[in-house]
C-alpha cells in the first residue's frame, strides 16, 4: 500500500522535524559544554513539551567494569531536568534537590536517550521536574525527579554567581533554537 507507506514515511518525517535543537548555553559546562574536554557534550532538542538528548557515555566514566558510574547517571539526569526548567519555563534555574532511581545497570560505549519534562509548576519560583535514561533497547534504566530554583534574569544577577555580560548573552541567545 503506497499511500500508506507514504503517510507513515511523511508522519516520521513530520514527528522528527517537531524536535528542535538548543542553543548550546555554556560552551565549559561539564554536562553539555562543547568545548570541556573531559565533558559529556550533551546536546539538547525540544518539542515544546519535553527535551531529550542521546548520548554515549565514555569508558572513563566506568564504575563497576563495563557499568557507567551512578553519579555520571545523576548528572545526565540533572542536566537533561535543568534544561526541560530553563527551556519549558524560560527561567534561569537551580538544582535545589533531586532523587534517582537506578533501575537497570547502563553499559559504557552504548547509546542511551535522556529525556525530560516539568512535572508540576509548583509556584513561580519552583518546579518539579522529571526525567528519565533508557538503553538502545528502550528499556528505562535511571529515573529521577527534582524541584528546581526559578529565576528571573534579575534575580539571577542577584546571585552573582555568572558574570553579568555572560548572562546578558545567554538571556539574548539561550531561549531561541540552534
Ligand atoms: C549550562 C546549563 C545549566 C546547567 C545547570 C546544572 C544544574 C546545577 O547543577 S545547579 C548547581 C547545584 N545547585 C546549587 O548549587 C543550588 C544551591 N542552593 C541554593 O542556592 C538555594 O538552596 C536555592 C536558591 C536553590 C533555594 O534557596 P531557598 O531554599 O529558597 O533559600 P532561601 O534562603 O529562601 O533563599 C536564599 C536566597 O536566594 C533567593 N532566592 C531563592 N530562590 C529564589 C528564586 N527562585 N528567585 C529569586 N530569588 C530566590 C532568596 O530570596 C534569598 O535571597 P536573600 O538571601 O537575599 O534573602
Amino acid at each position: 500500500m503506497p499511500a500508506l507507506k507514504h503517510w507513515l514515511y511523511m508522519k516520521e518525517v513530520l514527528i522528527v522535524a517537531e524536535w528542535t535543537a538548543l542553543k548550546n548555553i555554556d560552551p565549559h559546562c561539564f554536562a553539555c559544554g562543547q568545548g570541556n574536554a573531559h565533558g559529556l557534550h550533551m546536546r539538547f532538542f525540544s518539542d515544546g513539551e519535553r527535551v531529550r538528548s542521546r548520548l554515549i557515555i565514555p569508558g572513563h566514566l566506568r564504575g563497576w567494569h563495563t557499568l557507567v558510574h551512578g553519579g555520571v547517571l545523576a548528572t545526565i539526569l540533572d542536566e537533561a531536568m535543568s534544561w526541560a526548567a530553563i527551556h519549558l519555563t524560560g527561567r534561569f534555574i537551580l538544582t535545589q534537590e533531586m532523587t534517582v532511581r537506578f533501575k537497570k545497570p547502563v553499559r559504557i560505549e552504548e547509546e542511551v536517550r535522556v529525556e525530560s519534562c516539568v512535572a508540576e509548576r509548583i509556584s513561580p519560583r519552583k518546579a518539579l521536574l522529571k526525567a528519565e535514561i533508557r538503553n538502545s533497547s528502550g528499556d528505562i534504566c535511571a529515573e529521577s525527579s527534582g524541584v528546581f530554583a526559578l529565576f528571573t534574569a534579575e534575580a539571577f544577577t542577584r546571585m552573582n554567581l555568572v558574570p553579568e555580560n555572560m548572562l546578558d548573552a545567554m538571556n539574548q541567545s539561550m531561549w531561541r533554537s540552534a
